[in-house]
């Protein structure tokens, strides 16, 4: 892991407790830069909106909930476009890179930055870099032009090519510096965020006018703050039709039963929403949720008698899930180039683990099918709504890296366009709180158990007490400004953690 140091944090505290989580400008390490005139005064697509230009003291709260006497608490940057910027469009030169695992609408977001530099701001030099980071100093660049990018939000997976793994920091900076780029998109998740941080760090570090801005990418939607990640919604979309075949397959056979694993390393958002789209689930697991199979009110006991009920059921159970046990019978520490956990398969053993329970029982034989379709879901291109989304963000970061703020991340917030600090999504994972209502709306639509033993519900209680407690003394601002100076507050997903929101 890299050192990190104090250049992300950026607080401003206002009247009534009102805290601005503020993202780093060139300013902040280069002094006098010159500022041009918004070339979009002159855009005539634009003319006609009034108020076109973000006011600078523009900021979305974090939380909308707030109580008659507590503090207004954490705010973001508004985003969208200034009255000035600090580059001049024939100075501009700008790349794009894709890291980490796919996800559906990269290659709108890839487009959406090409048109908005070109068209908005008259920026006509755009390189797209070849593979992930790695492609930063191994391979050949691509040019981007309206032309190039015109037709690719209707594919799926990403035209730049993506990895893992690869960041050298030195070797990225150096090949920034010599390419003469004062422009880095960087769109990936948590890992590639990360990484962002760093190459933002070193560019500082060596005082160079470059900005670093990154779009916020996983399919898993366990990116913290923001509302939801670009490809989320068209995921859940596309588990429908994996969701509908498991269907299918049970309800056609006699205790049929259809398993469906769907993507999700830390959080079970897919499953989750998944599950409460289709109402054809009988159960969902997520890495939230512990569950066990055997004994009195174990996994085991629900599928016999739900298929006593019903005579088939659906399962939904995200990658992440039940990995403890899983790794009793199967153990390893392996680890994919970026140094995530491989995880392993629990639908598969799942899957077998029902089905050796099943055999056992002479008078119960049972059908199973096992469907994966985790990697057809990642690969298809971005649904209507994405594409709208993955446009705004684009556009969004545009904006912010013409107005010569770097070290930010944009993202939409209570359904506003913001610019979030890197330190604030990357040393932490959004999860599904399994003591909201979300959850309970899942557990009331498949009627499955929450599989909670009494000291488990003892000690959720106890982790709700303490986050009332701390509401009521007002220190949930407080936390909030602590984890952004490096101290986190570890979230486990079984509390509504203050940085969660
Ligand atoms: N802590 C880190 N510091 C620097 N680079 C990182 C870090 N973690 C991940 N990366 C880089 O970010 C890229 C993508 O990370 P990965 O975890 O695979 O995907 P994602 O960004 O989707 O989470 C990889 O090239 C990896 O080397
Ligand atoms: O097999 P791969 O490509 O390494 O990806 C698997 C992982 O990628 C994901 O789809 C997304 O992960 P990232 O956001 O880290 O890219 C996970 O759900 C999954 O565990
Ligand atoms: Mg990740």
């Amino acid at each position: 892991m890299e050192e990190r140091n104090n250049y992300n944090v950026k607080i401003e505290t206002g009247d009534h407790g009102y805290v601005l989580e503020d993202i780093p400008h060139l300013t902040d390490y280069i002094p006098n830069l010159k500022t041009y005139p918004n070339p979009m005064r002159f855009n005539p697509a634009y003319s006609v909106v009034k108020q076109y230009f973000i006011d600078f003291d523009d900021t979305v709260p974090e939380k909308v909930v707030v109580q008659k006497n507590g503090p207004r608490g954490v705010h973001f940057r508004r985003a969208g476009p200034r009255q000035s910027v600090y580059f001049r469009s024939d100075q501009v030169r700008a790349c794009v890179v894709t890291c980490g695992g796919l996800c559906p609408g990269l290659n709108t977001v890839i487009r959406e930055i090409v048109c908005a530099l070109h068209h908005m701001y008259g920026v006509t030099r755009v390189l797209g870099i070849d593979g992930g980071y790695r492609g930063f100093y191994s391979k050949n660049t691509i040019t981007l032009t309206p032309k190039f990018v015109n037709d690719i939000h209707k594919r799926g997976g990403t035209v730049l090519g993506s990895s893992r793994g690869g960041h050298d920091k030195s070797k990225i900076v150096d090949s920034i510096q010599d390419r003469g780029i004062n422009q880095v998109y960087i769109i990936g998740g948590d890992g590639t965020q990360k990484g962002a941080a760093v190459i933002y760090e070193e560019i500082r570090r060596r005082g160079i006018k470059a900005v670093v801005a990154g779009i916020p990418k996983t399919i898993d939607n366990d990116i913290s703050v923001i509302d939801r990640s670009f490809g989320f919604d068209t995921a859940v979309e596309e588990a429908q039709r994996a969701i509908n075949a498991a269907h299918v397959e049970a309800e056609s056979a006699e205790n049929g039963i259809g398993v469906v694993k769907l993507m999700g390393r830390y959080s079970g958002f897919i499953a989750m929403y998944a599950t409460l789209a289709s109402r054809d689930v009988d159960l969902c697991l997520i890495p939230e949720s512990p569950f066990y199979l055997d004994g009195e009110g174990g996994l085991l006991q629900f599928v016999e008698k739900r298929l006593k009920e019903n005579g088939h059921m659906v399962i939904v159970v995200a990658e992440g899930a039940g990995q403890e046990l899983v790794a009793q019978s199967n153990s390893s520490a392996a680890k994919d180039a970026s140094g995530n956990k491989l995880l392993k398969d629990v639908g598969l053993w799942l899957s077998d683990s029902i089905k050796a329970h099943f055999a056992k029982k002479k008078d119960f034989p049972i059908t199973l099918k096992y469907i994966d379709p985790t990697y057809m879901i990642r690969a298809v291109p971005s649904n209507a709504s994405d594409n709208i989304y993955c446009t705004l963000l684009a556009q969004s970061c545009v904006h912010g890296a013409m107005a010569g703020f770097t070290g930010f991340i944009s993202g939409l917030v209570h359904g506003r366009h913001t610019y979030i600090p890197f330190s604030r999504i990357v040393d932490h994972h959004n999860k599904v709180v399994i003591t909201d209502r979300m959850w309970a709306r899942v557990l009331s639509s498949t009627n499955q158990p929450s599989f909670l033993g009494p000291k488990e519900v003892l000690e959720f209680q106890k982790v709700e007490e303490q986050r009332a407690m701390e509401l009521m003394e007002g220190e949930n601002y407080q936390s909030n400004i602590t984890s952004t100076s490096g101290t986190r507050f570890e979230c486990t997903g079984l509390l509504r953690c203050l940085s969660c929101g």
